[in-house]
């Protein structure tokens, strides 16, 4: 099913349409929306608003209502998956992860960290695993056994906050209020890059696949457009620009013709996963060397 605009969620007079339409994002737990419902109900402004009322909705809720949301959720790559008895999205995102695909050595791995973990907190070990690799999941278990009971079920509720934000998305469309922009510096010079090409691809996520635009950065080192992406263009997923870094200091040095530049064509692969945010990503670079963050 397509997600639904925000606007027709914002419309709902009973708790039971929210329910059904939101209320699987918490694993086998409706409670939170229907509760939701009546502490914060419709209009939300955003859909980052919405979460963040559910959000406080498991924040207010007992120890004991928040140690059953924790062990709603099935074991990773536990009895539930073998079973094929996992929800829809569960499935979607253990197999995403490749834990429907285990090794047999793998999976004696992933049985003995989740008995490890069981018998050190007593509740089920939580990871948003929709974009994780085995590797990471099998290091995160690890690393998190080492932590105290309560640091460890803050980190399980905020992987289920992640969880539900990813099946949210899924459900509802965000406000399109997000967009994608960048700035490229050239250190060496302590100016703007001006006149750099600089392309945009789509590696994964909502939208199709494949190489989106391609720029020439203005005098001010940005996108001469404006953003790069924006309204529902601007979807959850990885991304990939590629800065023609050596092209542009070749130019800059009235060179047409060089050996092999050390920095030539520089990917930054970055995600998105708010798209109603601004994501701001600089390029600071210089002949030998380069620099991101996450910018505003
Ligand atoms: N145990 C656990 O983390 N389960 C979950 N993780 C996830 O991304 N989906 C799940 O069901």
């Amino acid at each position: 099913m397509p997600p639904i605009p925000l606007s027709t969620l914002n419309g709902y007079t009973s708790s039971d349409d929210l329910v059904s339409a939101i209320g699987s994002i918490y694993e086998h737990s409706p409670w939170i929306s229907s509760s939701t419902f009546s502490s914060a109900p419709p209009p939300y402004s955003s859909l980052t608003a919405l979460h963040t009322s559910l959000k406080a909705t498991v924040s207010a809720a007992t120890q004991e209502q928040k140690l059953n949301l924790v062990n709603a959720h099935p074991d990773l790559a536990g009895k539930a998956a073998l079973s094929n008895s996992l929800t829809a999205e569960s499935a979607s995102e253990q197999s995403r992860a490749g834990l429907t695909s285990l090794s047999t050595s793998e999976m004696s791995t992933f049985t003995s960290l989740n008995a490890q973990y069981k018998e050190k907190f007593s509740h089920v070990f939580i990871l948003a695993v929709r974009n994780a690799s085995k590797h990471a999941i099998i290091n995160a278990m690890r690393a998190r056994l080492n932590n105290s009971p309560e640091t460890e079920l803050g980190e399980c509720l905020t992987q289920i906050h992640k969880i539900a934000w990813m099946r949210l998305l899924d459900l509802v469309e965000p406000n399109p209020t997000g967009f994608l922009t960048c700035h490229v510096l050239d250190t060496a010079c302590g100016c703007p890059a001006a006149g750099m090409r600089v392309t945009l691809s789509r590696l994964s996520g909502a939208g199709p696949v494949g190489p989106i635009a391609e720029f020439l950065t203005n005098e001010d080192g940005r996108l001469p457009g404006g953003p790069a992406l924006k309204g529902l263009d601007f979807s959850v997923g990885a991304f990939e620009w590629v800065f023609f870094v050596g092209d542009y200091f070749l130019t800059k040095a009235g060179q047409t013709v060089s050996g092999q530049p050390f920095l030539g064509e520089v990917p930054i692969r970055f995600g998105i996963d708010n798209p109603e945010d601004h994501y701001h990503v600089p390029l600071l670079c210089s002949p030998f060397s380069f620099s991101t963050y996450r910018g505003s």
